[in-house]
């Protein structure tokens, strides 16, 4: 039996999302490997600054204790004025203020820098991922998912990095200094605040995991709000017209409260925080002072020890405090990088094979072999669908609404892979080529002409990067747009405006036509490629591209009957699969699936 088409080896099978499941510490720690610590400079720097900062904060205590003293020994009855020593000790606390506070300067500046520079490359490789990624996969998730991870999930990394990188250092350096000196001073009073500060710790790590859960529900319902958002906008026109203000209103506030409650939960825990560490300190403060006052009768400590340990304490309380909400913030930030893996990770389905070959100088021959297709959502569209196309042939595809003609499109531009069969492109299974050449020899004009905002011209120029505007012009002229272009204030720089909003729909669709004839591919693909043109313009467009499409192999799919009369052969599909065909007299005299068609449309 004739092949026809070669399987040259089967497509890798799908492989699953890898970070499925992966706990947030072990993304968090993922992250600060692969994509804070390229930029380790920034943070060495900032940590540098945060040591600094935390010496000049350690010290204040002690040189509170000694300033203490010195100013007892003022009171006692021998003084004969100020001594130098006690001038200069208040000189140095002047010195370590200003000292600490140009480091946290600089503590803040290079920290940042570091952040957002890792920042961006994460933006940029989440970015690239699902640009390059399955087109499945986009198709399946609702935008507003993908914008809210960009936005969301970015100001949860940058909080927990910025966080972890100002906080930790400081924090725990500022922690150890102040303990040192708090030991050297009063080593009793010392261990007693140890044994109470730690209690305080407890309930914190506890909040920590609750924020966890909590705020990943939150982050997805904000997919969920911008999703709804976006689509309210985008279909303002139907709203309008069918009077669905109330009920996009609901929608909508549904979202809001819902939003609302899953961020006063999240805030809730977050809240208990501050107060459980505040009611730990009072505690503290208490404690130390009945005990301060019975040692200082027995003569075991100093008023100057004291005032010195108090004063490290109040250095070491906000350090402390940041660091209990640090475990929060960080917590955040893992299940920020669990969903930032996700999207980097995903290995797609649809890639090149190792020993794929560029798809060189091609002719333009296409099969479809027995070919079964289902959507990942489980919509069967194909049923084992057999036709081809020779070289320069229009072939016309037509059959009712469903039955898996825009699905034949899909997978000749291998945006998914059949789940048996093949798709050949003269004689050759298409998962032997790569990608790019693949598209490179084709062009496709879709119903709704998707259009960038930018100039009429580099809109154009997208069908082949780096045409001249000679070349952009003869497109345009093809396509019947070259008129209405130069009527445009701007005419080939006006601005096509968000999704070409700037152009009624027949416009859009000649500038498609001028993008696809532009690409010179041997192979056209027209999905409804004229449907939004008037029948004055339609005819013009038709000759033009009867004229282009003279050697190349074009795939017409049409409603209009009339617009598919003319093609080479006509392949009627129905239920996913080709039941009839031939050209449009042949068929008409078969009396079978086309000709009921026929007969459908003229009624
Ligand atoms: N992206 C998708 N995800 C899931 N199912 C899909 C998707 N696109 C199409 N389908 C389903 O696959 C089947 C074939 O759809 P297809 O768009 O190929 O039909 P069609 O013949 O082009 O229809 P129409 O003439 O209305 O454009 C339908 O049942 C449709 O619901």
């Amino acid at each position: 039996m004739r092949t026809g088409c070669s399987i040259r080896k089967r497509g890798r099978t799908i492989t699953s999302d890898k970070a499925g499941g992966r706990g947030g510490a072990r993304s968090l720690w993922r992250l600060i490997r692969e994509r804070y610590l390229p930029h380790w400079k920034w943070f060495a720097l900032g940590t540098a600054c945060a040591a600094i900062t935390s010496v000049a904060a350690a010290s204040y205590g002690y040189l509170l204790k000694l300033v203490v003293e010195g100013l007892e020994d003022l009171a006692g009855p021998e003084t004969t004025g100020v001594p130098a020593y006690l001038w200069w000790l208040v000189g140095i606390i002047g010195a370590a203020a200003a000292i600490r506070s140009l480091s946290l300067y600089g503590m803040t500046l290079a920290n940042n820098t570091g952040v957002q520079r890792a920042i961006v490359d994460i933006q940029a490789d989440q970015f690239d991922s699902l640009t390059d990624g399955d087109f499945a996969r986009l198709s399946a998730d609702r935008t507003g998912g993908f914008v809210s991870r960009f936005i969301n999930d970015v100001n949860a990394l940058r909080e927990a990095g910025l966080r972890l990188a100002n906080n930790l250092t400081k924090g725990v350096l500022t922690v150890i200094g102040v303990l040192i000196t708090m030991l050297i001073m009063d080593w009793k009073l010392t261990l007693v605040l140890l044994v109470i500060y730690p209690i305080a710790f407890a309930p914190v790590i506890a909040l920590g995991n609750s924020v966890r859960k909590r705020s990943k529900k939150a982050q997805n319902q904000i997919g969920e709000v911008t999703s709804l958002l976006s689509e309210s906008f985008q279909s303002a026109r139907v709203v309008k017209a069918y009077g669905l203000e109330d009920y996009q209103k609901a929608r909508a506030r549904k979202g809001f409260v819902e939003r609302s409650r899953l961020f006063l939960k999240v805030l809730t825990d977050k809240a208990a925080v501050d107060p459980i560490l505040e009611i730990t300190g009072g505690l503290a403060l208490v404690g130390i002072l009945g005990l301060t006052a019975w040692r200082i009768a027995e003569g075991d400590t100093s008023l100057g020890n004291f005032v010195g340990v108090i004063g490290a304490v109040a250095v070491a309380a906000p350090e402390l405090r940041a660091l209990g909400t640090l475990n929060a913030v960080a917590q955040e930030g893992g299940a920020a990088a669990d969903r930032v893996f996700e999207i980097l990770d995903a290995d797609p389905a649809i890639k090149d094979r190792d020993d794929a070959i560029a798809l060189t100088a091609p002719k333009g021959g296409l099969e479809f072999r027995d070919v079964h297709f289902v959507y990942p959502d489980g919509s069967i569209a194909l049923k084992g669908l057999n036709f081809s196309a020779n070289p320069g042939e229009t072939v016309a595809l037509v059959g009712p609404s469903g039955s898996g003609k825009s699905t034949i499109f899909n997978l000749l531009l291998r945006l998914y892979d059949p789940l048996s069969g093949s798709v050949c492109v003269d004689g050759n299974d298409i998962r032997g080529f790569t990608g790019a050449s693949l598209r490179r020899a084709t062009a496709l004009v879709a119903q709704e002409a998707l259009l960038f905002d930018d100039t009429i011209a580099a809109n154009i120029a997208l069908g082949r990067m780096g045409a001249s505007r000679d070349e952009i012009k003869q497109a345009a002229k093809a396509a019947n747009a070259h008129d209405f272009i130069l009527s445009l204030p701007g005419g080939y720089d006006a601005m096509a405006g968000e999704m070409g909003r700037n152009l009624s729909g027949g416009q859009r669709q000649r500038i498609a036509l001028a993008r696809a004839i532009l690409r010179n591919a041997p192979i056209l693909m027209l999905d409804e490629a004229t449907s939004a043109l008037d029948a004055e313009s339609e005819a013009k467009v038709q000759a033009a591209l009867n004229a282009f499409s003279k050697d190349r192999t074009t795939l017409v799919i049409a409603h209009r009957l009339s617009t598919v009369r003319s093609a080479d052969r006509i392949v009627v599909i129905e239920d996913g699969k080709a039941v009839e065909e031939g050209t449009h007299l042949e068929l008409m005299s078969a009396a079978g699936a086309y000709k009921r068609l026929v007969e459908l449309q003229l009624s």
